[in-house]
């Protein structure tokens, strides 16, 4: 399968399986949706899959390449790309900068004249990807603008500048609609949607149950670090288990 294949995942703390076995497929061209109660296990996946955080076993491979036990910085070089639900922007750059960051990072720039600091050859393909980014995402009037004085739905959107700007052939975010307006929302699902289409395997892991049912294209409900019901957005959030669950959160 081209896209994100997760097998076997495991993660203990002590005594505690957060993530206790998980197979979950993120094929390309999808939104993916993984969703659970409070301490269920997403986010340690997440890490798990990003490589923030070491696994007690299983394997991740995207496409033909197995990450298992890379650390992050490879995983990324490699095709992955990610956001936290904490936002985490160069504060005092302004949004170009920020996207350009994420940019200067595609997929194949060659590592030795980066670490030597030499005029990278493709200057002009970072310049470009920094600028088709922003058009995508609405984001070009505001390039010159300190990514700091931002409103936090904008804030969250030059994130994902940053990180699509790497090229990446799967994208993993954590939360993207915390903090957002409807409006924000609805743009937000527009983008991810569009990004999809395009090829891109994208892994949502959302409290937001009317944002997974209105972008994501397969749901995954995770509870005590297993997934139980996986299908159809609105058929997972329908499911009288994850209504059981979901009583008096969010
Ligand atoms: N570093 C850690 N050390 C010990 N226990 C941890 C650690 N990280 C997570 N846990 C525990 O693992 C379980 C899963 O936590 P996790 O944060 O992955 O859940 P979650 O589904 O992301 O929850 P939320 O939706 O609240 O973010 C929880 O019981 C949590 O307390």
């Amino acid at each position: 399968m081209t896209g994100l294949v997760i097998r076997g995942l495991r993660r203990r703390f002590g005594g505690l399986a957060a993530v206790d076995g998980v197979d979950l497929d993120v094929p390309a061209g999808a939104v993916t949706a993984l969703i659970g109660p409070n301490g269920a296990g997403k986010t340690t996946l997440f890490h798990c899959v990003t490589g923030m955080d070491a696994t007690d076993g299983g394997t991740v491979v995207l496409g033909d390449r197995d990450l298992s036990g890379l650390p992050p910085h490879l995983r990324a070089r490699a095709g992955i790309a990610w956001t936290y639900q904490r936002i985490e922007l160069f504060a005092g750059m302004t949004v170009a900068e920020n996207v350009r960051v994420g940019a200067e990072n595609r997929r194949g720039r060659p590592l030795v004249a980066g670490l030597l600091g030499l005029p990278d050859p493709r200057r002009a393909a970072v310049r470009a990807a920094t600028g088709a980014v922003l058009d995508r995402l609405g984001l070009s009037a505001l390039a010159d603008v300190p990514a700091g004085t931002l409103p936090t739905g904008t804030m969250r959107l030059v994130e994902l500048g940053r990180a699509l700007a790497a090229a990446p052939a799967a994208l993993l975010l954590d939360e993207p609609a915390s903090g957002l307006d409807d409006h924000q929302i609805a743009r937000l699902a527009g983008v991810l949607r569009t990004l999809a289409d395009d090829g891109l395997a994208i892994l949502l892991v959302e409290h937001d149950l009317r944002f997974v049912t209105a972008v994501a294209d397969t749901a995954h409900l995770m509870v005590s670090g297993r997934v139980l019901l996986s299908g159809r957005p609105e058929e997972v959030v329908a499911a009288p288990l994850a209504r059981e669950l979901y009583v008096g959160e969010a």
